[in-house]
């Protein structure tokens, strides 16, 4: 959509705090359709928890703070390109909507294969601490 066009919609605004609304209902309804997405929301809860326990410093907390964020991000992002696909090609299969597909999912693996390499640097140290000092 041109500049202009955009300008005439009836659905745009330009109010800071009804997009911030517009992006908590996207988190909503996220939330609530992808069951990846409360998977990895359920990891974060537990990384959390085990962080507590663990006594991980702020320098650590901020490499899983970074490892979670960009899990999550690349979750969202993925669950929109899912929609625009299936919004453009509906149920036809095509090929380029699985190529779309499936490297959406794959920022979202190599996303997750950092955040385990991050949480296992940070993570082991303190459990050979605990279990072998
Ligand atoms: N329109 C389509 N045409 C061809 N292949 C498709 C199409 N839609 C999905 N696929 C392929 O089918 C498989 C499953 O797609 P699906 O949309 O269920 O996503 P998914 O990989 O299971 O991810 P998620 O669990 O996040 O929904 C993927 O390999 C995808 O590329």
């Amino acid at each position: 959509m041109d500049l202009k066009n955009k300008r005439a919609a009836k659905w745009k605004h330009h109010h800071f705090w009804v997009s911030f609304c517009h992006a908590c209902q996207g988190l909503n309804t996220a939330w609530k359709e992808e069951r990846n997405l409360r998977f990895h929301s359920m990891m974060t809860i537990l990384v959390i928890l085990i962080g507590f326990g663990l006594k991980v410093t702020l320098g650590e907390w901020l490499w899983l703070g970074l490892s979670i964020t960009l899990v999550l991000v690349c979750e969202l992002i993925n669950t929109a390109i899912e929609n625009v696909v299936d919004l453009i090609v509906g149920a036809q299969n095509n090929s380029l909507a699985k190529k779309a597909k499936d490297i959406a999912s794959g920022a979202v693996l190599v996303a997750s294969i950092f955040s385990l390499i991050v949480g296992f640097m940070v993570f082991v140290p303190h459990l050979w601490q605990i279990f072998f000092n």
